[in-house]
Order: C-alpha cells, then sequence, then structure tokens
C-alpha cells in the first residue's frame, strides 16, 4: 500500500496523539510549558478542521513527583495512589491551558477491559468520543491506572493510543516522545544508532532493533512504539513516532517540516468490526494450523476448516476470540471461533461433513468464519 507521509497528513481529518511521560515531566513535576505548548498547537490545528484526541501519559510520572518519591513504588497500591495524585493535577493542568482558546477538555479513563470484553462497552466508549468531538471538546484519554492490575493493563499507552486510533477510525497516530523517532539501535547504547525516517515494512528484524527498556519515566520502550505502529498499518492507518519537546512539533508534522519516523500503512483500510475482533479483543487460546490452511487464509480469503486444524490451545467456549498461528508459530489472524476448544480438538483434521459425526451437532462448516476474522500482518 503505497502512499506518502506528506499525503497523509494533507488528507488528514481526525488525528490521535500520544504523550509520553518523559515529554511532560519536568524535574519538579509536570512540564507546564510543555503543556501549554501542545495545547496551544492542538488549537491551531483544530481551528484548520482537524478533529484530534489526545492520549496523554504522565500521571504516574507527575504523581511520584508530587508525593515526593524519589522512585517508582514496588508495591501496587502505591503505584495506583500515586496515579490518583498525578491524574488530578495532570488534567487540571490540560484544562487551565485550554482555557486559553476558550476550549473544553473532557477526561476520559479507560481499562482494557472497556475495549476487550464486550462489544457494548467498546461502543459506548465509541458513541462517548464521538459526540465530545461532536461538541468540539478535546478528549483527554488515559488508562485507569488507579483500578487496574499487571494482568489487565492494556501494557502501555502506545498500545491504548493504537486502540483508540483503531475505534475512532483515525486518519494518522502521532507518537510524540523524548526522541526524535526510530533508532537502528537503542541511542542509550549504540553510539552509531541513526534515525529512521521511514518504515515501510514491520518486520521481526526491526522489532529486534528496538528495546523495551523505557526512559527513566516512560513504560514501555521503543518496542511498544513499534508494537502499536504494526496495530494500525495492519489496518491502514499510518502513524509516525516524533519528539515531543521539538518547538511546534506537531503543526510542524502537519506542515510537512518536523524530523520523526513515518511508518506507512500496510493495507487499506479494514471495517471497525474487524479491527476491535483483531487488536481489542484478547485471545482465549490458539489454533494452530497447517501451511495449507495458511495459504487459504493468507492467499485466498477463505475462512478456516477444521481439515487444516493440527492443534488447539486454551479452554475456550464457542464465540470466543483466538489467534491462528502458522507451523512456525507465526501469528496470521484473529478470528471468533464457531466451536468450543473442547469441540475443535474432536474435529480437527476432519472433513466438514465429518463435523455432525464426531459431535453429534453441526452448526457451522466453518471453525472461524471469514467474516469473523482479522489478518494480523
Ligand atoms: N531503537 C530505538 N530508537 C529510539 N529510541 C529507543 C530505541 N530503543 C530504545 N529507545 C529508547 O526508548 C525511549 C522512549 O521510550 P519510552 O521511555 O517508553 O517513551 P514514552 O514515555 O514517550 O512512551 C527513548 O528515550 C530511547 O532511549
Ligand atoms: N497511564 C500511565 C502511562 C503509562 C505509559 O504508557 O507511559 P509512557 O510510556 O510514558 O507513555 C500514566 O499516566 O502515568
Amino acid at each position: 500500500m503505497e502512499i506518502d507521509r506528506k499525503t497523509c497528513f494533507d488528507q488528514a481529518r481526525r488525528v490521535v496523539v500520544k504523550v509520553g511521560s518523559g515529554v511532560l515531566t519536568a524535574d519538579d513535576g509536570l512540564n507546564t510549558d510543555v503543556i501549554a505548548s501542545l495545547s496551544r498547537q492542538i488549537c491551531h490545528l483544530t481551528r484548520n478542521g482537524l478533529e484530534i484526541l489526545l492520549v496523554s501519559s504522565g500521571a504516574m510520572a507527575s504523581g511520584q513527583k508530587k508525593i515526593g518519591l524519589d522512585r517508582r513504588p514496588e508495591e501496587i497500591p502505591k503505584r495506583q495512589a500515586m496515579a490518583a495524585v498525578g491524574q488530578a493535577g495532570l488534567i487540571l493542568c490540560y484544562e487551565n491551558a485550554f482555557a486559553c482558546y476558550n476550549r473544553q477538555v473532557a477526561q476520559i479513563l479507560l481499562t482494557s477491559d472497556d475495549l476487550s470484553v464486550s462489544r457494548r462497552r467498546y461502543l459506548n466508549a465509541r458513541n462517548t468520543l464521538h459526540t465530545l468531538m461532536a461538541w468540539h471538546v478535546v478528549p483527554i484519554i488515559n488508562e485507569n491506572d488507579t483500578v487496574v492490575v499487571e494482568e489487565i493493563k492494556f501494557g502501555d499507552n502506545d498500545n491504548l493510543s493504537a486502540l483508540i486510533a483503531l475505534m475512532m477510525n483515525a486518519d494518522i497516530l502521532v507518537n510524540l516522545t523524548d526522541i526524535d523517532g526510530l533508532y537502528t539501535g537503542d541511542p542509550r547504547t549504540d553510539p552509531e544508532a541513526r534515525q529512521i525516517p521511514e518504515v515501510a515494512r514491520i518486520t521481526r528484524d526491526l522489532e529486534k532493533t528496538a528495546s523495551g527498556l523505557p526512559g527513566v519515566l516512560g513504560t514501555g520502550g521503543m518496542l511498544s512504539k513499534i508494537r502499536a505502529a504494526r496495530k494500525v498499518t495492519v489496518a491502514g492507518i499510518p502513524m509516525v513516532i516524533a519528539n515531543g519537546r521539538e518547538e511546534d512539533v506537531l503543526i510542524r508534522l502537519f506542515e510537512g517540516r518536523a524530523r520523526g519516523t513515518f511508518f506507512g500503512p500496510a493495507h487499506g483500510r479494514i471495517p471497525n468490526r474487524k479491527s476491535w475482533i483483531g487488536f481489542a479483543l484478547k485471545p482465549r487460546g490458539e489454533v494452530i494450523i497447517d501451511q495449507g490452511a495458511a495459504r487459504a487464509i493468507l492467499e485466498k480469503g477463505k475462512s478456516l476448516l477444521s481439515g487444516g486444524i493440527r492443534d488447539v490451545t486454551g479452554d475456550f467456549g464457542a464465540g470466543s476470540p483466538v489467534h491462528i498461528v502458522d507451523p512456525d508459530g507465526r501469528h496470521l489472524a484473529a478470528g471468533l471461533v464457531n466451536y468450543s476448544a473442547t469441540e475443535i480438538r474432536r474435529i480437527m483434521g476432519c472433513q466438514s461433513c465429518q463435523i455432525s459425526e464426531k459431535l453429534g451437532h453441526k452448526s457451522y462448516d466453518e471453525v472461524i468464519h471469514r467474516n469473523n476474522m482479522t489478518l494480523l500482518g
């Protein structure tokens, strides 16, 4: 899918901007100058017709400084309390900054369950964001750190911003961090590392160039940004990583004058329900398939039939989300199964016409219908 950086920025109307903790914090707490500058730039761009949703980190980092802790506490309740303190100040700071331009802001705190458990909750969140956009209110989104524990976290805000871009069908995702893009190696340990201006395709080798080790205040490092880029670009949404501390970086990006790493869309846009199946839902298990089924899915646009299934992991019921994995362990697609894990174990390797005989019933020929499947690469 060849579409260049300039065209993507020129044609963008709805934009998700994510700002990392390192950009938003100073030695003594929140960096109010940066927040004032980002708010001014967002107001400038929205006056020129853009719709902008902001995903802002910074609650933990600013709470830590407010409480006066020199490092992040290990204990979960302390971390969550710290985020609660920081989030209040963060939103207040944005509210004051946007008020200078007569713009209202709204605080949206989400947990991963809000987007991944039921389609109804996902649509509720989406409807609220649509309403805010229609009112010209700037949504400021963060993870609800105070109530979530590690197992049910989005992981980090790079992932959350990708899910928001997919959910809102954004035209571009802008990730503002403390460095001007992806480098060929971790610049903290590799003096030869060079900035990469453009990535046409995200390969496994590229993922290896990025460390998952964040800066002192960040969470996912460069690796989580590349994973976010993979999610959105597969669904046809481009992403750019740029330096949030660069003067007027947002305005300059839209004028084609800022540095940054641009990840072009890998395919055309996919429908919202498919991006929900592929990227918001958490897989409950894996269905391992043979090469023939892999080719049928990837090259011929087919559904997954029982004959091509070799193995199943996990314990899930009919209707659950799973990942479809090839013999080399590559995650090819995500989909909703028509049969439970136990049933799939009994019919794998069999022809569809044998399903009734094996199970005593047959509701579907397909184990995963193409309409309920999203390719992941
Ligand atoms: N290949 C790489 N290219 C650029 N930065 C990298 C790379 N590998 C690791 N990093 C580090 O990732 C950091 C950004 O990640 P992180 O601290 O999580 O940012 P944020 O808080 O903005 O999400 C950079 O400061 C940089 O030191
Ligand atoms: N929800 C957390 C942000 C976690 C996070 O992903 O941070 P970052 O890597 O700086 O974007 C907070 O507000 O502190």
